[in-house]
């Protein structure tokens, strides 16, 4: 294991005026008595919990934070803020909805506050997770590409012909990373050495501030390349790339203590602590129920099952279909690899279609990867492009949840090795969303949600699933067995060690 010394990023709270509203209530919040001088610690006075508190807005979508007075934050949410004010790099992991993702809002805006929003990079392991943050994917953010089992140095010279990315790594201070139960350690690895070796100073992480969060309970990396470093936590780095990790105990999403019981029981696969059937028993529901209502979000573990809800939606619309068909060019291999990315093939579209959008085209506006709306219209376009796409020569009018109606235009997706482009893929960057896949709700918070878990598979799904609801009264359940519940050892081994529970 390599030795690093990670030091603290230096900043000063002095540039910040304090009647900005939003760092005064920080200031207030933690009773910052004096501003972090070089030389001179601040200090931070937690004793007292202050009222009014901080809340994030509404939308996890948003960016944007208000305060309202009943929220308070509790000391372990404190003590992160704090040791971001004070430019520590910080891990933050918990059970789903103990606010990780809510304390991140906060953490980015402050960032933003405390360097300047140029120098703050906001990423998370998927493009779902990515878009509730308005942020990049890690992998779009470091510029290494989807194949990222090459050597370091190779990954390194990748990034180095990509100006973009080149720059993003220059200019980062600080680097936020959501979901990371999804990043294997071989890529953490490579991600710090590429840090370390395109900025001055050989620091860890480069000197970038890191502030990561995720609950390695949750879905684990997909084609870990290296058995040895499955999980982001077995990379070399992991243990020295934090001056702090701390784990969220308290439960927001549910206010249930029997629900909250369960889903500690699931995430840790503790099956004999509960008597399964009785507490879910109100949630049992056969395979098809919901499918008709459309209040219900639809969970499902398999990419096919998804693929079928859609479809059936689309045609129960009974409007005119319009067909967009994805262009693909370059080499065999390169294609190949876009087949088993994420803009469909063949996309089906009518009006009122359940729609998420796959690119980010205006993250200041909320239109990111992940966004989802319903299509209100088709429009003609004289769009080269688009007549190889769509035999109509129409773009689909698409209002998103925010409110906000665009006309959705046709984009791409490159392949790439090196920095050469192996194959593109040209399509209208939608996909059907009346039925989601459990790797694709991570991190949302649902009123109601039915899940047919009979082919739930690998480790930390079924706790992804059922964690996504608020109470039981919104959960509809079926294909539930507890054999389906399953957690990884080194995951329980990691807790053990690095939280002792
Ligand atoms: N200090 C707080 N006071 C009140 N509500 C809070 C607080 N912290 C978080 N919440 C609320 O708890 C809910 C769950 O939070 P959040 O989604 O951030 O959890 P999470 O840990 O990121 O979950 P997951 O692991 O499932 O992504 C949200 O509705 C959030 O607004």
């Amino acid at each position: 294991m390599r030795l690093f010394s990670i030091p603290s990023a230096s900043f000063s709270l002095c540039r910040f005026s304090q009647t900005n509203p939003y760092f005064s209530h920080i200031h207030h919040l933690l009773h910052i008595q004096t501003p972090n001088h070089k030389h001179k610690p601040k200090t931070l006075n937690l004793t007292k919990t202050p009222k009014p508190s901080l809340s994030s807005s509404s939308s996890s979508s948003s960016s944007i934070v208000d305060f309202k007075d009943d929220v308070v934050l509790t000391e372990k949410q404190k003590e992160v803020l704090k040791a971001v004010v004070d430019g520590r790099s910080v891990f933050i992991t918990g059970s789903a909805g103990t606010g990780k993702s809510f304390l991140l809002h906060h953490i980015i805006h402050l960032l933003r506050l405390l360097h300047s929003p140029r120098n703050v990079f906001v990423t998370a392991s998927t493009g779902v997770a990515a878009c509730a943050l308005n942020g990049l994917t890690l992998h779009s953010f470091a510029g290494v590409g989807l194949s990222t089992d090459h050597s370091p140095e190779l990954l390194l010279h990748k990034v180095r012909c990509n100006i973009p990315a080149f720059k993003r790594w220059r200019f980062a201070k600080a680097l936020v990373v959501d979901e990371i139960s999804m990043i294997d350690g071989q890529l953490f690895d490579r991600l710090e050495f590429i840090a370390r070796s395109l900025r001055p100073g050989r620091k860890v992480w480069g000197g970038i501030q890191l502030v990561v969060a995720g609950d390695f309970f949750q879905l684990p990396p997909v084609n870990s390349p290296d058995p040895n470093r499955e999980f982001a936590f077995e990379a070399d780095s992991w243990s020295n790339s934090f001056h702090l990790q701390v784990e969220l105990t308290h439960v927001f999403r549910q206010s249930d203590a029997r629900l909250v019981k369960l889903l500690q029981a699931i995430r840790k696969g503790r099956s004999d602590d509960i008597d399964w059937f009785r507490f879910l028993n109100s949630c049992f529901v056969e395979p098809h129920f919901g499918e008709r209502e459309k209040t219900v979000t639809r969970l499902y573990p398999r990419n096919e099952d998804v693929r079928r809800v859609n479809e059936e939606k689309l045609r129960s619309l009974g409007g005119e279909v319009i067909t967009y068909i994805a262009q693909d060019e370059g080499e065999e291999s390169g294609k190949k690899q876009l087949k088993q990315g994420i803009a469909p093939q063949e996309l089906e579209l009518c009006l009122g279609a359940r729609v998420m959008l796959l690119k980010n085209l205006d993250p200041m506006n909320g239109l990111v990867n992940g966004a989802t709306g319903t299509v209100t219209g088709f429009v003609k376009s004289r769009r080269k492009v688009l007549s190889s796409i769509c035999a109509k020569q129409v773009l689909p009018r698409v209002q998103f949840d925010s409110k906000l109606e665009i006309e959705v235009e046709p984009d791409s997706w490159d392949v790439m090795d090196g920095d050469v482009v192996l194959a593109t893929r040209r399509q209208v960057p939608l996909t059907l969303a009346w039925a989601l896949s459990i790797h694709k709700c991570q991190g949302l918070t649902l009123d109601r949600l039915h899940t047919d878990l009979s082919r739930a598979f690998g480790c930390g799904m079924v706790y992804v699933a059922l964690s996504r609801v608020r109470s039981l009264d919104g959960l509809c359940l079926s294909g539930f067995s507890p054999r389906k519940i399953k957690v990884h050892p080194k995951v329980l081994d990691y807790s053990q060690q690095a939280f002792g529970n």
